[in-house]
């Protein structure tokens, strides 16, 4: 049998699992699993956490849904996921293989995800001046130690290891006892200079940052160990590549020029284009723009407008109308409620509801919260409130990257991604509104698929960005 490729993306909903041919980049399996791991803020802190056992199981569920006999041909192992999170571990105990050929998390934290509100604008304005183009939000891995510092500093004395969740994973299949991190996770953590590709290590000692949870940093692209087990199937000693980032990794999956656009729509959006080569950020972090640039590969970048109100946005939705429909007394299932809702919302085909959905801010503006506006006598149906909330979604991203500034920069196509965009006829039609040129749903796109690709163009040394600019 051939050799494959396996690409996981640890989402914030959930987890997805693809086999990749390594001949024809052809995908041979997939499957996904909800990971069902919030956990409530029982501290009332607007803390956004979630259990890394429930994500693991997830992982662990979704893989062994893939063919055994293909696992055992696996040749490369590629890790992705959600951004800006961090999860701390003790080193060399941060899991336990005792199970056979899966491991499970033991010396762990919970992960504070990129959802998590606890670092209020005046906590962010007193840390210090980050030397990186890139601003520091709530929910950024360097945010979440400085909070951990000054109000539970005795909860950092039992971790030595930290890092998003791909890295930990990454982490525990090898075997390492630190956290190997690349580019693309580190920027999303804040403090990190991606010119130099280092941590912003004497600002944050002189803030008294324990920079020893600091991760070390590989190139996007690179293997950083071997798996130290049989992990379901996959054989010991197959090539770990260093985790990217899963939006870095949803354009990997479908862009395919350098005049392509990529709107993925998971639990958050992202709109995103690639800047030509020899493009460099500007010197000191612009926190009131909202597109910033993030790494990609080989020193070129993404503009990105990263909305923190995507599918979430319509998954809240649904959680408060079952709710409602719970209290009196009748049970509906989530898929049941969009099967419904999205019907709904197809035989209603505009509205003039207005939903301003930004029920999470927005990073560059924290304190806009959502809205819902013009409502009359004739617009509250299910159909009318759906649809207006698909097109808020839709129109929030839009207005964070205008159509104006797609064809500035050259864009002349949208390639749509994540399930959210998948499973939604209704937000297809509000993007293809929104954006009048070519839109497109790229087949098989998503970042578990573009965590693989990454690798599988290593394994062949096609050079790391498939959009060739000159
Ligand atoms: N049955 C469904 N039909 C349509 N959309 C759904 C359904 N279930 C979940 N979703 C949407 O998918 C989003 C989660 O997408 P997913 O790709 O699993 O996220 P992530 O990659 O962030 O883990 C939810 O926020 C919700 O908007
Ligand atoms: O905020 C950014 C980038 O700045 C996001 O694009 C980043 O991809 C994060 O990982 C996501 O917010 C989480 O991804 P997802 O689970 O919504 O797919």
């Amino acid at each position: 049998m051939s050799d494959v490729l396996l690409g996981i993306d640890l989402g914030t909903t959930s987890v997805k699992a693809v086999l990749l041919a390594a001949d024809s980049r052809a995908v041979v399996a997939a499957h996904s699993e909800p990971t069902a791991a919030d956990l409530s803020d029982v501290r009332g802190i607007k803390a956004k956490e979630q259990d890394p056992g429930l994500i693991i199981d997830a992982v662990n569920r979704c893989v062994e849904q893939l063919p055994r006999d293909r696992l055992q041909h696996v040749c490369r192992v590629g890790l992705t996921g959600q951004m800006h999170g961090v999860l701390f571990w003790r080193a060399n105990t941060g899991c336990d293989w005792s199970d056979g050929d899966s491991f499970t998390p033991r010396d762990t934290s919970q992960l504070v995800t990129w959802q998590d509100g606890r670092c209020s604008s005046d906590f962010l304005s007193a840390l210090p001046k980050p030397q990186s183009h890139l601003a520091v939000s709530t929910g950024f891995g360097c945010a979440t130690i400085f909070w951990y510092m000054k109000h539970r500093p005795k909860f950092l004395e039992d971790f030595t290891v930290a890092g998003t969740i791909q890295d930990y994973v990454v982490s525990m299949l090898c075997g390492l006892d630190s956290c190997v991190m690349t580019p693309q996770n580190a920027a999303s953590w804040g403090f990190f200079n991606t010119a130099t590709n280092q941590w912003n290590e004497n600002v944050l000692k002189a803030a008294g940052f324990p920079i020893r949870l600091l991760p070390r940093c590989a190139p996007a692209g690179a293997l950083v160990g071997q798996t130290c087990s049989a992990w379901h199937g996959v054989p010991a000693g197959t090539p770990v590549g260093a985790a990217l980032g899963d939006f870095q990794c949803s354009v990997y999956s479908c862009m395919s020029a350098p005049a392509d656009a990529v709107l993925n729509i998971s639990t958050s959006a992202q709109l995103t284009f690639a800047l030509p080569a020899g493009f460099t950020p500007p010197d000191s972090p612009q926190i009131e723009s909202s597109i910033s640039y993030f790494p990609y590969f080989d020193s070129s970048y993404l503009a990105v407008a990263a909305s923190l109100n995507g599918g979430n946005v319509l998954a809240t939705f649904v959680e408060t109308l079952t709710a409602w429909i719970k209290e009196f007394g009748v049970e509906l299932s989530d898929s049941c409620m969009y099967e419904k809702l999205i019907g709904c919302a197809l035989s209603q085909e505009t509205s003039d509801l207005m939903v301003s959905p930004t029920i999470l801010g927005e990073r560059h503006d924290p304190r806009r919260l959502g809205q819902v506006t013009n409502i009359s006598a004739c617009n509250l149906s299910l159909g009318h409130v759906f649809r207006a909330l698909c097109r808020g979604v839709v129109s929030n991203v839009a207005s964070m990257m205008p159509l104006e500034h797609l064809q500035r920069a050259g864009v002349s196509r949208i390639v749509g991604s994540g399930s959210a965009l998948a499973r939604n006829e209704v937000l297809r039609q509000e993007v293809e509104r929104a954006f009048p040129l070519q839109v497109d749903y790229g087949q098989n796109a998503d970042s578990a698929v573009g965590v693989a690709m990454v690798l599988c163009d290593r394994l062949h040394n096609v050079p790391g960005n498939p959009c060739m600019f000159t």
